[in-house]
């Protein structure tokens, strides 16, 4: 075997995306040492029982110590609290990542507290599933993915190459900008998405007569995609809302806009507007699948098991 890019990575939080991170660092023996450490104790019982890594501990800090490579995978809103409890105990030289799905609220969040010495290069993989907790996460989820990192003024360029061949060893395709372009372009690709999926599946349970079962009953027409998203982790989501607010509530505004205009074609029976548009979005979608993207969730995903014990 080639010597392993680190001697120690260290993945603080534990579900689908550390998880994945585990098992993938695993297979390409990227590190001699995997430490990981979550905050809760069914979680780790649950990491150490699937052979995630090499040690387990609830004290993140332990995990840290010696680390080359620190990794966190907390939701968003954990992010600051998680750095300022490492911040002491991250050696000189290591590198400090995260995978968070927002950038400058997470930047806002670490920032304050890595010390210098550290080099904190922000990231995030375009790659997931609507599961969470160890038990969702599988090797190959950032396979031909997107992985975008937001580098902060004056990050070693070293450094960053480093991290940015650690993510190609995972499989994915390497792009950098900065953070309010990364959470803007995230806000209508990904959060719009999930927030819609949210609301159509809310607006559906409202309506007494066609839940429970028109929904399942019918669930196998256009709905059934919006369930998935809508299925995905509630405190992840919370947190991607509360730390991306103007650029969702932007992105919500121009959206609504739409939907009106949208909803005026169809009062006023105006059917060329809505062949334009559907014409114009099928196009869109053409030009992905044309790009070679792929755009569906892989089954391997599809096949995890949902696993209680996360926190
Ligand atoms: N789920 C997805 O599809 C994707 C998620 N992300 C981002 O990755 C991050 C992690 O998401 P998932 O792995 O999906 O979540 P998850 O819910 O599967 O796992 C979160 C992990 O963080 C731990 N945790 C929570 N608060 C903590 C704290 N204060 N200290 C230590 N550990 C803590 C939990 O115990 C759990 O191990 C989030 O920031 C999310 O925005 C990024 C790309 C895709
Ligand atoms: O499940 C899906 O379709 C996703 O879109 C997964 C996902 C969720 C959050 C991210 O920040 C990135 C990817």
């Amino acid at each position: 075997m080639t010597s392993p890019m680190f001697e120690k990575i260290a993945l603080v939080g534990i579900g689908l995306i550390g998880s994945s991170l585990a098992r993938v660092i695993r297979r390409e023996g990227l590190a001699r040492h995997i430490a990981i450490s979550t905050r809760s104790e069914n979680t780790l019982a649950r990491a150490s029982e699937l052979g995630l890594g090499s040690s387990y501990t609830m004290d993140a800090k332990e995990a840290v110590r010696d680390a080359d490579l620190v990794i966190v995978s907390v939701p968003v809103g954990s992010s600051g609290e998680v750095a300022e409890e490492i911040a002491p105990a991250l050696k000189q030289g290591a590198i400090l990542t995260d995978v968070g799905s927002t950038k400058a609220s997470v930047i806002a969040q670490m920032q304050p507290h890595v010390p210098a010495g550290v080099h904190f290069i922000p990231g995030h993989p375009l790659a997931g599933t609507e599961k969470s907790g160890p038990d969702a996460g599988f090797a190959e989820l950032f396979e031909n993915r997107w992985c975008i990192f937001t580098p902060l003024p004056g990050t070693d360029p070293a450094a960053l190459e480093k991290l940015s061949e650690f993510w190609r060893r995972c499989g994915s395709n390497i792009d950098t900008m900065d953070p309010q372009h990364h959470d803007m372009t995230l806000a209508i690709v990904s959060h719009l998405p999930h927030i819609i999926a949210y609301n159509i599946v809310g607006t559906a349970d409202d309506l007494e007569s066609v839940t429970k079962s028109e929904v399942i009953k019918y669930s196998a027409s256009g709905f059934r995609d919006f369930t998935r998203l809508a299925a995905s982790d509630p405190t992840m989501w919370r947190d991607v809302c509360l730390h991306n607010k103007d650029a969702i509530l932007e992105m919500l505004a121009r959206f609504s806009e739409d939907l009106a205009s949208l909803q005026r074609a169809i009062r006023w029976g105006d059917g060329e507007k809505l062949f334009d548009l559907f014409t114009r979005t099928r196009a869109v979608r053409r030009s992905i699948i044309e790009a070679g993207q792929d755009i569906d969730v892989p089954d391997f995903g599809r096949q995890a098991v949902e696993h209680p014990a996360k926190g």
